[in-house]
Protein backbone atom coordinates (compact mmCIF):
# COMPACT_ATOMS: atom_id res chain seq x y z
CA UNK A 1 0.00 0.00 0.00
CA UNK A 2 1.25 3.34 -1.00
CA UNK A 3 -0.35 6.82 -0.14
CA UNK A 4 1.08 9.50 -2.10
CA UNK A 5 0.87 13.44 -1.66
CA UNK A 6 2.22 15.25 -4.78
CA UNK A 7 2.88 19.12 -4.26
CA UNK A 8 -0.28 19.80 -2.27
CA UNK A 9 -1.76 23.31 -1.36
CA UNK A 10 -3.89 24.78 0.49
CA UNK A 11 -4.23 29.10 0.81
CA UNK A 12 -6.61 30.96 3.11
CA UNK A 13 -6.56 34.06 2.00
CA UNK A 14 -2.72 34.69 1.48
CA UNK A 15 -1.17 32.75 4.03
CA UNK A 16 -0.33 29.31 2.88
CA UNK A 17 -1.56 26.81 5.10
CA UNK A 18 0.05 23.94 3.97
CA UNK A 19 2.37 24.96 0.83
CA UNK A 20 3.48 22.42 -1.45
CA UNK A 21 3.92 19.04 0.56
CA UNK A 22 4.93 16.30 -1.00
CA UNK A 23 5.79 12.42 0.30
CA UNK A 24 4.99 8.69 -0.23
CA UNK A 25 3.30 6.58 2.86
CA UNK A 26 4.09 2.77 3.48
CA UNK A 27 2.38 1.00 6.26
CA UNK A 28 3.51 2.50 9.88
CA UNK A 29 3.13 4.70 12.09
CA UNK A 30 3.74 8.85 11.02
CA UNK A 31 4.28 11.63 13.98
CA UNK A 32 3.52 14.76 12.33
CA UNK A 33 4.92 16.98 14.47
CA UNK A 34 4.64 21.20 14.34
CA UNK A 35 3.38 23.96 16.46
CA UNK A 36 -0.24 25.55 16.71
CA UNK A 37 -1.01 26.67 13.40
CA UNK A 38 1.53 24.61 11.15
CA UNK A 39 -0.56 22.99 8.66
CA UNK A 40 -0.88 19.69 10.59
CA UNK A 41 -5.15 20.25 10.53
CA UNK A 42 -5.73 21.26 7.03
CA UNK A 43 -3.06 18.57 5.74
CA UNK A 44 -4.78 16.16 7.44
CA UNK A 45 -7.94 17.07 6.27
CA UNK A 46 -7.16 17.06 3.00
CA UNK A 47 -5.94 13.09 2.75
CA UNK A 48 -9.20 12.69 4.53
CA UNK A 49 -10.92 14.25 1.65
CA UNK A 50 -12.79 16.94 4.06
CA UNK A 51 -10.95 19.67 2.22
CA UNK A 52 -9.80 19.78 -1.45
CA UNK A 53 -6.18 20.97 -2.21
CA UNK A 54 -6.34 24.02 -4.04
CA UNK A 55 -3.27 22.41 -6.10
CA UNK A 56 -1.82 19.18 -5.87
CA UNK A 57 -3.03 15.47 -5.99
CA UNK A 58 -2.92 12.43 -3.42
CA UNK A 59 -2.93 8.65 -4.83
CA UNK A 60 -3.25 5.93 -3.41
CA UNK A 61 -1.76 2.83 -4.97
CA UNK A 62 -1.43 5.39 -8.07
CA UNK A 63 -5.04 6.10 -8.62
CA UNK A 64 -5.87 9.47 -7.18
CA UNK A 65 -8.83 9.64 -4.58
CA UNK A 66 -11.34 11.21 -6.82
CA UNK A 67 -11.15 8.28 -9.15
CA UNK A 68 -11.37 6.13 -6.61
CA UNK A 69 -14.12 8.11 -5.04
CA UNK A 70 -16.17 5.99 -2.16
CA UNK A 71 -13.67 3.36 -2.13
CA UNK A 72 -11.14 5.74 -0.58
CA UNK A 73 -12.83 6.37 1.40
CA UNK A 74 -13.62 2.65 3.06
CA UNK A 75 -9.90 2.54 3.52
CA UNK A 76 -10.18 5.27 5.52
CA UNK A 77 -10.80 6.17 9.07
CA UNK A 78 -10.49 9.58 10.87
CA UNK A 79 -10.17 10.96 14.53
CA UNK A 80 -10.75 14.69 14.15
CA UNK A 81 -9.81 17.11 16.84
CA UNK A 82 -13.11 18.14 17.47
CA UNK A 83 -15.51 14.88 16.86
CA UNK A 84 -18.96 15.82 17.48
CA UNK A 85 -19.83 13.23 19.88
CA UNK A 86 -23.35 13.24 20.83
CA UNK A 87 -23.68 13.40 24.76
CA UNK A 88 -27.06 11.89 25.06
CA UNK A 89 -25.85 8.85 22.90
CA UNK A 90 -24.79 6.17 25.08
CA UNK A 91 -21.40 4.27 23.85
CA UNK A 92 -22.55 1.84 22.29
CA UNK A 93 -25.47 4.12 20.35
CA UNK A 94 -22.69 6.13 19.18
CA UNK A 95 -20.75 3.40 17.55
CA UNK A 96 -23.63 1.57 15.90
CA UNK A 97 -24.81 5.28 14.23
CA UNK A 98 -21.29 5.71 13.18
CA UNK A 99 -21.08 1.92 11.42
CA UNK A 100 -24.47 2.84 10.20
CA UNK A 101 -23.02 6.23 8.19
CA UNK A 102 -19.78 4.27 7.39
CA UNK A 103 -22.23 1.76 5.57
CA UNK A 104 -21.39 -1.19 7.42
CA UNK A 105 -24.30 -3.77 7.62
CA UNK A 106 -25.79 -4.79 10.74
CA UNK A 107 -24.38 -7.88 11.56
CA UNK A 108 -20.91 -6.36 10.42
CA UNK A 109 -22.08 -2.94 13.03
CA UNK A 110 -22.85 -5.13 16.09
CA UNK A 111 -19.74 -6.71 15.47
CA UNK A 112 -16.99 -5.04 15.37
CA UNK A 113 -18.61 -2.06 17.74
CA UNK A 114 -18.66 -4.53 20.60
CA UNK A 115 -14.93 -6.08 19.73
CA UNK A 116 -14.21 -2.34 19.89
CA UNK A 117 -15.60 -1.00 22.51
CA UNK A 118 -13.80 -4.53 24.58
CA UNK A 119 -10.12 -3.23 22.81
CA UNK A 120 -10.48 0.14 24.15
CA UNK A 121 -12.23 -0.72 27.21
CA UNK A 122 -15.22 0.93 27.45
CA UNK A 123 -17.24 -2.60 27.03
CA UNK A 124 -18.28 -2.38 30.83
CA UNK A 125 -19.71 1.69 30.45
CA UNK A 126 -21.14 0.95 26.63
CA UNK A 127 -24.70 1.77 28.21
CA UNK A 128 -23.42 5.11 29.94
CA UNK A 129 -23.92 8.09 28.23
CA UNK A 130 -20.95 10.18 26.50
CA UNK A 131 -21.67 13.02 28.67
CA UNK A 132 -20.65 11.08 31.77
CA UNK A 133 -17.59 9.76 30.15
CA UNK A 134 -13.80 11.65 31.29
CA UNK A 135 -11.81 13.00 28.18
CA UNK A 136 -9.67 10.00 28.21
CA UNK A 137 -12.78 7.85 27.94
CA UNK A 138 -14.39 10.15 25.24
CA UNK A 139 -10.63 9.80 23.18
CA UNK A 140 -10.75 6.22 23.49
CA UNK A 141 -14.08 6.16 21.92
CA UNK A 142 -12.71 8.56 19.44
CA UNK A 143 -10.01 5.93 17.80
CA UNK A 144 -12.74 2.99 18.26
CA UNK A 145 -15.22 4.80 16.06
CA UNK A 146 -12.49 5.49 13.26
CA UNK A 147 -11.49 1.78 13.34
CA UNK A 148 -14.92 0.54 12.56
CA UNK A 149 -14.83 0.12 9.09
CA UNK A 150 -11.09 -1.84 9.81
CA UNK A 151 -9.34 1.50 7.47
CA UNK A 152 -6.06 0.80 6.65
CA UNK A 153 -5.32 4.37 6.51
CA UNK A 154 -5.84 5.90 10.30
CA UNK A 155 -5.15 9.61 10.65
CA UNK A 156 -5.60 10.99 14.15
CA UNK A 157 -5.83 14.84 14.62
CA UNK A 158 -4.15 15.43 18.04
CA UNK A 159 -5.93 12.32 19.99
CA UNK A 160 -3.93 12.94 23.24
CA UNK A 161 -5.17 16.94 23.72
CA UNK A 162 -6.25 16.80 27.21
CA UNK A 163 -5.30 13.75 28.42
CA UNK A 164 -3.47 13.13 31.95
CA UNK A 165 0.02 11.15 31.66
CA UNK A 166 -1.27 7.98 32.57
CA UNK A 167 -4.10 7.91 29.65
CA UNK A 168 -1.56 9.30 27.47
CA UNK A 169 0.47 6.13 27.62
CA UNK A 170 -2.32 4.12 27.55
CA UNK A 171 -3.63 5.68 24.77
CA UNK A 172 -0.17 5.55 22.82
CA UNK A 173 -0.23 1.61 23.52
CA UNK A 174 -3.55 1.79 22.19
CA UNK A 175 -2.87 3.19 18.45
CA UNK A 176 0.55 0.69 18.49
CA UNK A 177 -1.71 -2.12 18.77
CA UNK A 178 -4.38 -0.61 16.07
CA UNK A 179 -1.32 -0.03 13.68
CA UNK A 180 -0.19 -3.36 12.25
CA UNK A 181 0.00 -3.06 8.75
CA UNK A 182 -1.61 0.02 8.82
CA UNK A 183 -0.58 3.75 7.18
CA UNK A 184 -0.91 5.73 10.91
CA UNK A 185 -0.64 9.68 10.45
CA UNK A 186 -0.93 10.87 14.05
CA UNK A 187 -0.60 14.66 14.78
CA UNK A 188 0.88 16.72 17.59
CA UNK A 189 2.42 19.05 19.42
CA UNK A 190 3.70 17.10 21.98
CA UNK A 191 7.01 15.28 21.31
CA UNK A 192 6.14 12.46 23.81
CA UNK A 193 3.46 11.26 22.22
CA UNK A 194 5.14 10.31 19.15
CA UNK A 195 8.74 9.59 20.20
CA UNK A 196 8.05 6.15 21.52
CA UNK A 197 5.97 4.91 18.83
CA UNK A 198 6.68 6.82 15.45
CA UNK A 199 8.35 4.62 12.47
CA UNK A 200 9.09 8.47 10.94
CA UNK A 201 8.83 11.79 12.35
CA UNK A 202 7.16 14.53 9.94
CA UNK A 203 8.18 17.89 11.00
CA UNK A 204 5.79 20.55 9.78
CA UNK A 205 6.38 24.72 9.63
CA UNK A 206 4.30 27.59 7.98
CA UNK A 207 3.06 24.85 5.92
CA UNK A 208 5.81 22.94 4.84
CA UNK A 209 7.16 19.58 5.64
CA UNK A 210 10.79 20.35 7.22
CA UNK A 211 11.58 17.20 7.75
CA UNK A 212 10.51 13.61 7.13
CA UNK A 213 12.99 11.21 8.94
CA UNK A 214 12.64 7.32 10.17
CA UNK A 215 12.72 7.77 14.08
CA UNK A 216 16.26 5.66 14.31
CA UNK A 217 17.96 8.67 12.83
CA UNK A 218 15.52 11.62 12.98
CA UNK A 219 17.89 13.57 15.81
CA UNK A 220 21.28 12.99 13.50
CA UNK A 221 21.15 16.79 12.17
CA UNK A 222 21.76 18.15 15.80
CA UNK A 223 24.09 15.19 16.60
CA UNK A 224 27.13 17.09 19.23
CA UNK A 225 24.91 20.51 18.82
CA UNK A 226 23.53 19.54 22.30
CA UNK A 227 26.17 20.56 25.32
CA UNK A 228 25.00 20.39 29.09
CA UNK A 229 26.48 22.71 31.34
CA UNK A 230 26.51 23.59 35.37
CA UNK A 231 26.83 27.11 35.96
CA UNK A 232 26.00 29.46 38.90
CA UNK A 233 22.94 31.50 38.32
CA UNK A 234 24.76 34.29 36.90
CA UNK A 235 26.63 32.69 34.03
CA UNK A 236 23.09 30.57 33.68
CA UNK A 237 21.17 34.02 32.90
CA UNK A 238 24.37 34.76 30.74
CA UNK A 239 23.95 31.78 28.94
CA UNK A 240 20.37 32.02 28.80
CA UNK A 241 21.32 35.36 26.90
CA UNK A 242 23.50 34.07 24.16
CA UNK A 243 22.17 30.76 23.17
CA UNK A 244 19.57 28.41 22.91
CA UNK A 245 18.91 27.25 26.02
CA UNK A 246 16.31 23.88 25.49
CA UNK A 247 16.55 23.02 29.57
CA UNK A 248 17.61 24.58 32.44
CA UNK A 249 17.50 22.33 35.70
CA UNK A 250 18.03 23.91 39.10
CA UNK A 251 20.32 21.90 41.47
CA UNK A 252 21.41 22.76 44.89
CA UNK A 253 22.74 26.47 44.12
CA UNK A 254 23.95 25.64 40.65
CA UNK A 255 21.98 25.14 37.56
CA UNK A 256 22.29 22.42 34.88
CA UNK A 257 21.32 23.97 31.54
CA UNK A 258 21.11 22.07 28.11
CA UNK A 259 22.04 24.52 25.05
CA UNK A 260 21.68 23.70 21.45
CA UNK A 261 25.13 25.19 19.46
CA UNK A 262 27.02 24.20 16.82
CA UNK A 263 30.07 24.07 18.68
CA UNK A 264 30.85 24.61 22.74
CA UNK A 265 29.17 27.27 24.42
CA UNK A 266 31.58 27.78 26.88
CA UNK A 267 34.99 25.62 28.57
CA UNK A 268 33.06 23.05 30.32
CA UNK A 269 30.32 22.03 28.34
CA UNK A 270 30.49 18.67 27.46
CA UNK A 271 27.78 16.95 24.55
CA UNK A 272 25.11 14.57 25.25
CA UNK A 273 22.82 12.45 22.78
CA UNK A 274 19.91 14.40 21.31
CA UNK A 275 16.56 14.07 21.97
CA UNK A 276 13.49 14.19 20.03
CA UNK A 277 12.60 17.08 22.13
CA UNK A 278 15.80 18.77 21.41
CA UNK A 279 15.13 18.57 17.81
CA UNK A 280 11.21 19.87 17.96
CA UNK A 281 12.75 23.08 20.10
CA UNK A 282 15.63 23.36 17.42
CA UNK A 283 13.12 23.89 15.01
CA UNK A 284 10.27 25.52 17.23
CA UNK A 285 12.49 27.30 20.09
CA UNK A 286 12.27 30.53 18.38
CA UNK A 287 8.18 30.85 18.11
CA UNK A 288 7.73 28.86 21.77
CA UNK A 289 10.09 32.31 23.19
CA UNK A 290 7.92 34.49 20.84
CA UNK A 291 5.07 32.98 22.25
CA UNK A 292 6.15 33.52 26.20
CA UNK A 293 7.26 36.99 25.30
CA UNK A 294 3.56 38.32 24.15
N1 LIG B 1 -10.81 27.82 7.73
C1 LIG B 1 -9.74 28.62 7.85
N2 LIG B 1 -9.81 29.93 7.54
C2 LIG B 1 -8.74 30.74 7.63
N3 LIG B 1 -7.52 30.33 8.06
C3 LIG B 1 -7.38 29.05 8.40
C4 LIG B 1 -8.48 28.12 8.32
N4 LIG B 1 -8.04 26.89 8.71
C5 LIG B 1 -6.72 27.07 9.03
N5 LIG B 1 -6.32 28.33 8.85
C6 LIG B 1 -4.98 28.87 9.06
O1 LIG B 1 -4.05 28.01 8.43
C7 LIG B 1 -2.90 27.79 9.25
C8 LIG B 1 -2.73 26.31 9.53
O2 LIG B 1 -3.80 25.89 10.39
P1 LIG B 1 -3.96 24.38 10.88
O3 LIG B 1 -5.18 24.32 11.74
O4 LIG B 1 -3.88 23.49 9.71
O5 LIG B 1 -2.65 24.19 11.76
P2 LIG B 1 -2.32 23.11 12.87
O6 LIG B 1 -0.89 22.78 12.71
O7 LIG B 1 -3.29 21.99 12.79
O8 LIG B 1 -2.54 23.91 14.21
P3 LIG B 1 -3.37 23.49 15.50
O9 LIG B 1 -2.54 22.49 16.20
O10 LIG B 1 -3.48 24.80 16.23
O11 LIG B 1 -4.70 22.98 15.02
C9 LIG B 1 -3.11 28.65 10.48
O12 LIG B 1 -2.46 29.87 10.29
C10 LIG B 1 -4.60 28.84 10.54
O13 LIG B 1 -4.92 30.06 11.18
Amino acid sequence: MKLQLQHLSKRYGTKYAVNDVSTVLKPGIYGLLGANGAGKTTLMRMICGVLRPASGNIYLNGKTIEDLGQRYYSHLGYMPQDLGFYPDFTAREFMLYMAAVKGLDKKEAKTRTEKLLEMVNLSDVANKKIRSYSGGMKQRLGIAQAELNDPSILVLDEPTAGLDPKERVRFRNLISDFAKEKIVILSTHIVSDVSYIADTILMMKDGRFLLQEPMATVTDCIDGKVWEIVADSREAAEYSRRFSVVNLHHENNMVRLRIIHETSPAAGAFTVPPSLEDLFLYYFGEEAQNERSE
